[in-house]
């Protein structure tokens, strides 16, 4: 590792480091279906391409990333070895949080937004660390700058990036605070910390509007890998209930025993969606005894795994379902279901299948217990090249 041989050619010991990943945002001004955490480079999640290259520079005894609370459980299917903390309202929330769990007297805290961090500009920050509260990349100010109307110099003025390397206990001091800072050196700086400037890197811009992932140039394109998924699916009958499958009435006193509406196709394609992204299955997201799914409409469930899929970066690209009744008989429905399920995904009808099946009079299918289905659904990453 280049940047500990020079630390060590200058006579300095490597200290003990946790690194926060701030990854928690909304990512409101970037303004678009897909979240900019979630952008692939290649296979890999800015989040976690952002944390990678930071963790190819230096060995950090902890690595702690934020996610928001609805992507949480995801995150977590990509590393054993991170701590992923929930993220808070604000970004300084967010580094409360990941704070309380840093165990180094030292941090390093970076926005997953600024993925392009080269060994130079680290080395750069961890050479001060020892006299000072704070050690803050920046970049001059090249323009000439007006601050309210007035032309002042520029030379006065610096923009501010990550990473930045602060004292454990200040930092999480300066948090204490009602006023909100937009980074950590203003908290530190308020309290009266000793905070050193460094020069940062132009190529570690913040990406925060979707015309910037362009110019984000270590990130390379998505890989175009397809991702199928399977899911499968069975619910029993119960009468007095309005059966529905794949989003439509199929039969008005003849439904299923479920939690929701027990709508066993949109329960399958669910899986298989999830299946492809690799998130797990329905219960992790929708769990059976929670009071907010009871009698739910799957067809809601449904809209809410496709957008969570648009969210961290995929694509529906096709799915195809088979449903296995022997009752009710489904030929006049395929299409409908068909355009329902290709209506609430957002994606050509063409691009869904439908097929039903009776069993032959065999299995529980067959003996007319219930209905199963079994579906299969393909993702692409968003390509956020084409933007
Ligand atoms: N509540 C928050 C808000 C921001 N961040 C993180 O702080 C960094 C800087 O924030 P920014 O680039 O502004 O990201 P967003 O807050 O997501 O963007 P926007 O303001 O456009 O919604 C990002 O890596 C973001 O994920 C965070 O961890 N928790
Ligand atoms: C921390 C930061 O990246 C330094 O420039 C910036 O202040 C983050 O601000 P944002 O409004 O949360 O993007």
């Amino acid at each position: 590792m280049y940047n500990i041989v020079t630390l060590q050619k200058k006579g300095q010991s490597l200290p003990d480091l946790a690194l926060v990943m701030l990854g928690a945002g909304s990512s409101s001004r970037f303004n678009q279906r897909v979240k900019k955490q979630w952008l692939r480079s290649e296979d890999t999640p800015l989040w976690l391409f952002a944390t990678q290259n930071l963790q190819q520079l230096f060995p950090f005894k902890q690595i702690i990333v934020t996610t928001t609370p609805d992507e949480h459980f995801y995150a977590k299917k990509f590393s054993e070895s991170i701590t992923f903390v929930e993220g808070g309202a604000t970004r300084q929330e967010s580094l409360a949080n990941a704070l309380l769990h840093v165990k180094t007297p030292f941090v390093l805290v970076s926005d997953i937004a600024r993925p392009c961090i080269d060994q130079e500009m680290l080395v750069r920050i961890l050479a001060e660390m020892e006299n000072n509260d704070i050690v803050v990349p920046y970049l001059p100010a090249v323009d000439t700058v007006v601050y309210e109307n007035a032309t002042i110099n520029r030379d006065h003025v610096k923009l501010i990036q990550t990473p930045q390397l602060s004292r454990t206990e200040l930092l999480r001091k300066a948090l204490q605070t009602p006023t909100l800072y937009t980074d950590d050196s203003s908290a530190i700086k308020a309290i009266g910390g000793k905070v050193a400037y460094v020069l940062g890197n132009p190529e570690a811009k913040k990406l925060t509007c979707k015309e910037d992932s362009a110019t984000i140039s270590c990130l390379k394109a998505p890989s175009s890998t397809p991702f199928v998924g399977e899911g499968f699916d069975v619910h029993a009958y119960e009468e007095g209930k309005v059966m529905m499958l794949g989003g439509v009435e199929v039969h008005p006193t003849t439904g299923f025993k479920a939690h929701s509406d027990g709508d066993v196709a949109i329960h399958a394609l669910i899986d298989a969606l999830l299946g492809a992204a690799g998130a797990g299955d329905i219960g992790e997201l929708f769990p059976d005894n929670d009071p907010r799914y009871k009698n739910i409409d799957s067809k809601l469930l449904l809209r809410e795994v496709c957008s969570f899929l648009a969210k961290v970066g995929f694509e529906i690209v096709h799915c195809d379902l088979t449903i296995m009744a022997e009752f009710p008989r489904l030929s006049a429905f395929k299409d409908k279901i068909r355009f329902c399920l290709a209506d609430i995904m957002a994606i050509s009808p063409i691009h869904v299948n439908v097929k039903a099946t009776t069993t032959e009079k065999l299995g529980f299918v067959g003996r007319q217990e219930g209905v199963a289905t079994s579906a299969t659904a393909t993702l692409k990453y968003y390509d956020w090249t084409n933007v």
